[in-house]
């Protein structure tokens, strides 16, 4: 295994050679790779004298896995070399898909406990919630990383010393945002189904529930409602996640870049910090939007509550006040700094590990 050791001052720590691109192989387990990416602080690149300086004209990034070096792999496991083989094509790094595959699984392990869900017993495990949030995680950090490389021509190697504009991270987000409602809407949908059947099955003598889990809820709105029932409500969650995911991403590289001294990279505290607080934001942002959202994914074809996002929205402020769109956001907070921490920890760790 490659040392996954805490950072002290920056990744850049666990690097054993520390003047530029050259010679990385051996005991580590690292590859060779010219062009990697030197650390998290921007503009830490150029300055280090790697023998292809960005901006050299040689093509950067993705020339790294077939620029003629060994790849060395000693110590990896079989499927972070697998992961480094399987490249479809040289413009769609997978390696982003992967790490936010994983990322997403960590940080869910962490936000499980909140989840009332599970606490309430109704998943058995957590294969539905991981197969869930860690394929949309993936989803989000790969198109979000694939769309950042199609507006800058950089890979995330060269990120921190070519930092994007927030301008392009916030589109970047928009855009991994907006891709990955269409894998999180049926999941989520399910989700928030069996959440609300919770309550009246804990009380004694009430009825059996309508849906018997994960599996059973999917086929019976598939019976119900047409497979299209499965994305009731996504029009609501596109309006929450496309904005609040480039707010997300926006507030993490900026409480990265804030609070890391010019020369440096970012502690391992500072992304655990900046992950937890972009978790935070995005959720306070997104609460109102994610309230809406349960109400109109709760309405079934038979019994239409509310005409659209908007009737849902002054139906519910005229019933129950203002108030109502700040439901849950104490949960979501709590539950957001942990999950994001870790999730953009294990994160950038893959991504410096599998460089
Ligand atoms: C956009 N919105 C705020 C809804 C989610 C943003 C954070 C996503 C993360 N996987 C989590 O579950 O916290």
């Amino acid at each position: 295994m490659p040392q996954l050791v805490p950072w002290e001052g920056g990744l850049d720590k666990t690097r054993p050679s520390e003047g530029g691109c050259d010679s990385r192989q051996g005991g580590g387990g690292a590859a060779h790779h010219p062009g990697r990416r030197q650390g998290f602080r921007p503009g830490s690149h150029s300055s280090r004298g790697c023998s292809h300086p960005v901006g050299s004209g040689v093509p950067q990034g993705r020339r790294d896995r077939t620029g003629g070096h060994a790849l060395s792999l000693p110590a990896c496991p079989g499927w972070a070399a697998a992961c480094h083989r399987f490249r479809p094509c040289q413009t769609m790094p997978v390696e982003e898909f992967v790490a936010g595959w994983i990322s997403g699984a960590l940080g869910l392990v962490l936000g499980h406990p909140f989840d009332t869900v599970k606490l309430l017993g109704f998943f058995k495990g957590m294969s539905f919630p991981i197969a869930s949030i860690a394929v949309v995680n993936s989803v989000l950090f790969g198109v979000y990383s694939n769309t950042l490389l199609a507006l800058t021509a950089t890979s995330h190697q060269e990120r921190w010393a070519q930092p994007p504009s927030y301008t392009q991270v916030f589109i970047a987000g928009c855009t991994g945002g907006f891709v990955q409602v269409y894998c999180l809407a049926p999941f989520d949908l399910i989700k928030v189904r069996l959440q609300n059947q919770t309550e009246p099955r804990a009380r004694p003598g009430s009825p059996p529930p309508r849906y018997r889990g994960p599996v059973h809820c999917a086929a019976s709105i598939c019976q119900e409602e047409g497979p299209r029932g499965l994305f009731r409500g996504a029009w609501a969650l596109t309006l929450r996640d496309t904005p609040t995911l480039g707010i997300y991403f926006v507030t993490y590289e900026w409480l990265c870049r804030q609070s890391t001294p010019d020369g440096q990279n970012p502690s391992s505290a500072t992304v655990l910090v900046a992950g937890g607080f972009a978790g935070i934001t995005s959720w306070a942002v997104a609460t109102p939007l994610d309230v809406i959202k349960s109400r109109m994914q709760m309405a079934g074809p038979k019994h239409r509550v509310y005409r659209g996002v908007l009737d849902c929205m002054a139906r519910s402020a005229q019933q129950e006040g203002l108030g109502v769109f700040f439901r849950g956001l104490t949960i979501n907070s709590a539950r957001a700094f942990p999950v994001n921490a870790v999730t953009f920890l294990s994160y950038e760790y893959l991504l410096r590990w599998w460089g």
